[in-house]
């Protein structure tokens, strides 16, 4: 009997094109996938489980083994640094990391404000720059802070920049080019090795091509 694999994938705009990934690669999953509100989905032809999660979540699910794979985005990667396995870059929605502000405004001197969704990755980046700064945890909407007077500059995703330019901001420094990424428990790797090796070799397949 074939292992069955548990996969954690993140609701969302990653989503679509995950699926659309895994199908390029043969997976036959079924029509309702991307509409469905289940959070648990079979796909035993393909001796798959899928479980739905917050992107933020993923790699939780990964790292204490619940799942065995996951696709997650660079970005969550480096924020919450969690003991998996990056096995792949898939190449899907590829935005980067970045700090921004309003044009022309200078960083208040004394413990200038940085809002952003991603403590960690701000501080550190601040910090190997030499900068003090205090960081403001948002949840979204990040764009908003410096425009109402929470912070001084943000450390915020940009894809096509159309967010910072509505709201009249600009990028001032590149942080992180982000892909999404294939990810894996390491003892799932250790007891499942066949099944997830053919997975990241028919991914990686599809990817390069
Ligand atoms: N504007 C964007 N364009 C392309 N990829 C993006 C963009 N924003 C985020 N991403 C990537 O997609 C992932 C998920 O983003 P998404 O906006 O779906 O989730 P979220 O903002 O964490 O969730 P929620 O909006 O439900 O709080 C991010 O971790 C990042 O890798
Ligand atoms: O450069 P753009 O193509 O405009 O994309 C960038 C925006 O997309 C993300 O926000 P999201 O849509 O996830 O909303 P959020 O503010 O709730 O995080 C990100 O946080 C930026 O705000």
């Amino acid at each position: 009997m074939k292992d069955i694999l548990t996969i954690a994938m993140p609701k969302g705009r990653i989503f679509e094109d995950a699926v659309g990934l895994l199908r390029k690669a043969g997976y036959q999953l079924p029509p309702e996938f991307v509409d469905s509100r289940k959070l648990i989905i079979e796909v035993p032809e393909e001796s798959f489980r899928f479980i739905l999660a917050k992107p933020m979540d993923v790699t939780a699910y990964v790292e204490h083994g619940v799942a065995d794979l996951g696709i997650a985005g660079k970005d969550v990667m480096l924020e919450e640094e969690r003991e998996v396995y990056e096995v792949l870059d898939l190449q899907i929605s590829r935005c980067h990391l970045a700090v921004a502000g309003l044009p022309g405004v200078e960083m208040n001197d004394i413990a200038p404000k940085i809002a952003t969704k991603y403590p960690n990755v701000a501080s550190s980046y601040f910090r190997e720059q030499g900068e003090q700064v205090e960081i403001i945890k948002l949840n979204g909407s990040v764009e908003l802070a410096p425009l109402i007077g929470l912070a001084d500059r943000i450390v915020d995703i940009v894809s096509t920049g159309h967010t910072l330019k509505e709201n009249g901001l600009v990028e001032l420094e590149r942080i992180f080019d982000i892909t999404s990424r294939l990810i894996v428990n390491p003892v799932s790797y250790r007891l499942k090795d066949k099944p997830i090796d053919d997975i990241v070799e028919r991914l990686a397949h599809v990817v390069s091509t």
